[in-house]
């Protein structure tokens, strides 16, 4: 089989606020396919470089490829049809309030895809059903659903123009365990089902062990390591092992042990 192609690489990024610095000379590839996470401490910048993978936001410098492509070197309509390519779940969720879930899934394709209304909602739903809810939970508005609902009706919206890669803001924040852990093989599901590149942010450590197959870690800047949990949780690195060295790292490996791993 061949080697899969790197969908993302970073290159030298630089991002900073005023001034505080984020990222130095930040380097980072991931191939297709891959079910990656960016972990490190809180304020290191995994949530901006996230948003600056999905296009929302610019590096002050360094270069991103995405598919291959340069993204500086796109026109305005390529970078609109890179978007296309690209899902994102926000960590509030951040559906429309005044929408049904159904008309929230149908925005992406209203604006992208000039398709007849019923068709629309057709391949809306088809959605719906894809993340594991109810068709009954269609017209219902987000505060009617609960928050591993909402989590799920995010990644609806996020798959509809059938993306190649998933971004994921912290998916299981504020979920209860067995939520959690629902939503993780949901991840896992999608991931198998689409042939997506999934990327995600995450504190919870559980999901760390049971979604993905490497993890980056951002520290003083830039990543640095990229590696497969199992060995990434005895990397000497003072900040990545004092990262993991607490409880909560321990109470996972155990539960990892217990479980099996996935790959
Ligand atoms: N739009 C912005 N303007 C100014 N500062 C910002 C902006 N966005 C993020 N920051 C700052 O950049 C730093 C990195 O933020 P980011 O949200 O990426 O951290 P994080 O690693 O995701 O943290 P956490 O794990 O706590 O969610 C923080 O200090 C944050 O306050």
């Amino acid at each position: 089989m061949d080697k899969p192609s790197p969908i993302i690489e970073l290159s030298n990024i630089k991002t900073r606020f005023g001034m505080q610095r984020i990222h130095q000379n930040l380097n980072l590839q991931v191939l297709q396919g891959e079910r990656l996470a960016l972990v490190g401490g809180s304020g290191c910048g995994k949530s901006v470089l996230l948003s600056e993978l999905a296009l929302l936001t610019e590096p002050e410098a360094g270069n991103i490829k995405l598919f291959g492509q340069n993204v500086k070197k796109l026109s305005t309509a390529e970078l609109k049809l890179m978007r296309t390519r690209m899902g994102m779940m926000f960590q509030q969720g951040a559906l429309f309030t005044s929408l049904s879930l159904l008309e929230n899934v149908m925005l992406p394709l209203r604006e992208h895809q000039k398709l007849p209304e019923s068709l629309l909602k057709e391949l809306a739903m088809l959605k719906i059903q894809l993340v594991g809810l109810p068709t009954n939970a269609a017209h219902k508005l987000p505060q009617e659903l609960s928050g591993g609902m909402l989590k799920r009706a995010a990644v609806a919206r996020a798959l509809a123009l059938d993306p190649n890669l998933l971004l994921l803001d912290e998916p299981t924040a504020g979920l209860d365990p067995a939520s959690a852990s629902a939503f993780d093989e949901l991840i896992l599901d999608l991931h198998a089902k689409l042939d997506l590149t999934l990327i995600l942010v995450t504190h919870d450590l559980d999901s760390l062990w049971r979604v993905t197959d490497q993890v980056a870690f951002i520290g003083r800047k830039r990543v640095l390591a990229k590696e497969p949990m199992k060995t990434l949780i005895n990397n000497q690195d003072p900040d990545i092992s004092h990262y993991f060295a607490n409880t909560r790292a321990n109470r996972a490996m155990t539960s990892q042990l217990t479980r099996g791993e996935t790959s």
